[in-house]
């Protein structure tokens, strides 16, 4: 260890994971959308949805990072890859803002008891564009160090995602978006989304 060595602050994550504790959360959900759509309740499951898996990732926003290293931005604009994400706030820092429909960032101010649910790329797909995810950013400019918990709910690397019959029929008949491996699109936007 160098001494150059910066500890973490410790801090107890507990009450940001505890809140995820309904392993069948997203799967509700996705059937909440489904019959909100039109479509029947298991219309995202099955063979459509290809195997589906979730990932739990802690992310640490630091504030103490030496200025000629710091940007304003902790993470940079983007929209989620796969189907849906959950994310657990801190209560207290506002840091992840939104772009709205007229272009202006805004805050999601954190709701206690709440989680912020975007929309993923793939729901976009399967939904013919219905469902929009949003573009979403983090800039930690409070004093405090950061911690959220991100739920994403994704399709299996190799399940071929297109518009779903119901809802390309509720918006035209045609398909919007073209077929599209998950997994291909996934490393298509870590590569753009990084620099490696
Ligand atoms: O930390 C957050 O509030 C959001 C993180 C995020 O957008 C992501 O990891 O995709
Ligand atoms: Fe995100």
């Amino acid at each position: 260890m160098g001494s150059d060595f910066k500890a973490i602050p410790l801090i107890d994550i507990s009450p940001l994971v505890e809140k995820i504790d309904d392993p069948n959360l997203s799967r509700k959900i996705m059937r909440g959308i489904a019959l909100a759509l039109g479509g029947a309740i298991d219309a995202f499951e099955g063979e459509t949805a290809g195997d589906p898996f979730w990932v739990l990732r802690l992310i640490g926003y630091p504030v103490d990072i030496p200025e000629e290293q710091r940007t304003d931005t902790g993470c940079g604009a983007h929209t989620d890859y796969g189907l849906l994400t959950l994310v657990n706030q801190d209560d207290e820092i506002c840091a992840l803002e939104v772009q709205n429909r007229s272009g202006e960032w805004i805050y999601a101010t954190p709701i206690p008891g709440t989680f912020v649910c975007n929309i993923g790329d793939m729901l976009k797909v399967w939904s013919n564009g219905i469902y929009q995810p949003t573009l979403h950013r983090v800039v930690n400019n409070s004093p405090r160090y950061r911690v959220s918990v991100a739920f994403f709910y994704e399709s299996n690397f190799d399940a071929a995602i297109e518009p779903v019959q119901f809802c390309r029929e509720k918006t035209g008949g045609a398909a919007k978006y073209e077929k599209v491996v998950y997994g291909e699109h996934l490393v298509q936007k870590v590569q753009t989304n990084f620099v490696v």
